[in-house]
């Protein structure tokens, strides 16, 4: 027992149940299961919104989805995820509430944090937002030479980066394609120059996204970014009016940087940075694919999130995947999560997923200030799967290592393809399900050598199998989807954090770094003594600067 009252988590019986489960069970066929039951293929299937859930091809009996249940029965996940959406400060360690959730609600809904509703100042700012991505894309917004602007270019990084411009990526067929926009968040000058060489800056609207706006790359990329900018135009603060807005919690620091606060859009401290794209941080978004979209978007996370809240365990796909998730974690000793999307869109999808899943859950100590004796948060990652089969799948199939995956495809290709484009369609489908086929069932010794292989080359022809995944599927990607999908990924995080006992949003791993570079700065430019410094560091840093021609 815990000083929070709560058994730790590997002592519960529940854990205890789903440990000895895992040995009777044993080395899982699916092939044995299939055959077992006919009717898996449909069964182990489920719905939400226009998402299909096949979570068949998993090493799993309805035993397994029955302990896993009561695992999370045991570990309140569901008191947990009420008090999340009562807007309760379930962030304990920086006591913060998590709403991420009201981004999306409904004009007329109630949602209190300290004594106040938040939805009326969610709504108030996505109608500014739509306002404003109505006149830059109109070209009633013009830069201070009265041209339109044609350009936008988001500075941010983490969360204030990822999310739209993985959700631009995803919804370019929906983009205004007369507007060019772009993404820059690496504090390495490449990127800024890499994303304005070619652009005029008359034409070019800066959005600086930071929920902090504290945050070196992006405080230091702005600042070149209108340095840039005045050089060429002229002008001071009229012309920063003009080429710069901002998406921040943090007015004070804001217009300590000299963007007008009129220009800001705001968000607030209950909105997690990996959890806020759908926030004002969206804004490049919103500009790129126009307010309306952007609402269908912002529909499709609050069709999953209802889901979340309110469909029982046994149908409930987010809960599903984080039990999914804990089921290898925990009692298979998967490291890692891949996610392999069969679009080309979602090319960014992984990547911002990463940033959701292991910021989120990559933490040892847990909400009782104890080390956790479980293993946490997987190694996410992934390509889209076409590329990927002629790449690392090899060692999915192959390797020596467990690898569940997530497959995520469409049945429509994008609408603006040429008829010819679509009829690729077909192909790249059926790459995607003759891969979940094969990682399921693969192919047996005696199945090679019915193919004429020599004896010597059977074993290394032949798949043994039974690598699980998860298909999900829908009709054709839209607004609706993408937020559906994210939704879906969020609260699959939500799951586990919630099981493992940790501060799924918090995020003090990524502070260490930041103050080290801080004083390793000076050592670098002026060759000033850093006290303390290790040896290797002290010996990298002399070496940098000799070959810099510092010395
Ligand atoms: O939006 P900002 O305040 O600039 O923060 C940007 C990012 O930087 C931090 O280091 C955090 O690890 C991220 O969670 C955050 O999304």
């Amino acid at each position: 027992m815990n000083a929070d009252g709560r058994t730790r988590l590997n002592q519960t019986p529940e854990w205890t149940a789903l440990a000895k489960h895992r040995e009777e069970l044993g080395e899982v066929r699916l092939r044995e299961l299939f055959a077992a039951d006919p009717g898996r293929g449909t069964g182990y299937t489920l719905r939400v919104g226009d998402l299909y859930v096949d979570y068949s091809k998993h090493l799993i009996t309805d035993e397994t989805l029955r302990l896993l249940r009561e695992l999370a029965a045991a570990t309140d996940v569901s008191g947990l995820r009420d008090a999340m959406f009562r807007g309760e400060r379930i962030n304990t360690t920086e006591d913060r509430a998590v709403l991420h959730t009201a981004l999306r609600a409904p004009r007329d809904a109630v949602i209190e944090v300290d004594g106040g509703n938040v939805v009326p100042a969610v709504h108030a700012v996505l109608d500014k937002m739509a306002d404003f991505a109505g006149r830059v894309r109109s070209g009633e917004w013009t830069g201070h030479t009265g041209k339109r602007i044609r350009n936008v270019v988001n500075v941010g990084i983490g969360g204030s980066d990822l999310g739209p411009a993985m959700a631009y990526e995803v919804l370019r067929a929906f983009t205004d394609r007369d507007l060019t926009v772009r993404f820059v968040s690496n504090v390495d000058g490449a990127d800024l120059h890499e994303a304005t060489r070619d652009l005029d800056p008359a034409e070019t609207l800066f959005v600086i996204a930071s929920k902090t706006f504290t945050t070196i790359e992006t405080v230091t990329n702005a600042t070149s970014a209108r340095t840039w900018l005045l050089n060429a135009l002229g002008g001071g603060e009229e012309a920063v009016a003009k080429h710069f807005v901002a998406l921040s919690t943090n007015a004070e620091k804001v217009a300590e940087f000299g963007i007008d606060t009129a220009n800001m859009f705001e968000f607030w401290d209950w909105v997690g940075g990996r959890y806020s794209y759908d926030s004002a941080i969206g804004l490049s978004l919103m500009i790129a694919i126009g307010p309306d979209r952007f609402r269908e978007m912002l529909d499709g996370f609050r069709l999953v999130d209802e889901h979340f809240r309110t469909a029982p365990a046994e149908s409930n796909v987010p809960l599903l995947l984080g039990l999914l998730g804990v089921w290898y974690g925990n009692f298979h000793d998967a490291q890692s999560h891949a996610v392999l999307p069969y679009s080309h869109y979602l090319s960014k999808f992984t990547a911002y997923l990463q940033q959701l899943d292991m910021e989120s859950n990559g933490k040892y100590v847990g909400r009782d200030g104890r080390e956790v004796e479980w293993q946490t948060g997987p190694v996410v990652w992934g390509t889209p799967g076409t590329n990927g089969q002629h790449a690392y799948y090899q060692l999915i199939h192959q390797g020596t290592k467990l690898i569940p995956a997530d497959f995520i495809g469409f049945a429509e290709p994008v609408a603006e393809l040429s008829d010819e484009l679509k009829d690729q369609h077909d192909l790249l489908m059926a790459n995607f399900f003759a891969q979940t086929q094969a990682l399921a069932f693969g192919k047996t010794p005696d199945e090679v050598r019915g193919e004429g292989v020599p004896e010597e080359l059977v074993p290394h022809r032949t798949f043994k199998g039974d690598h699980p995944t998860t298909t999900i599927l829908a009709r054709e990607l839209t607004p609706s989807v993408l937020g559906q999908l994210v939704a879906l990924y969020e609260h699959k995080v939500f799951v586990q954090g919630a099981i493992w006992n940790i501060d799924s949003f918090d995020q003090w791993g990524v502070e260490l770094g930041k103050v080290l570079a801080k004083r390793v700065e000076p050592a670098l430019t002026e060759g000033a003594d850093v006290p303390g410094l290790d040896a290797s560091t002290r010996a990298l840093v002399a070496t940098y600067r000799e070959l810099r021609g510092r010395r």
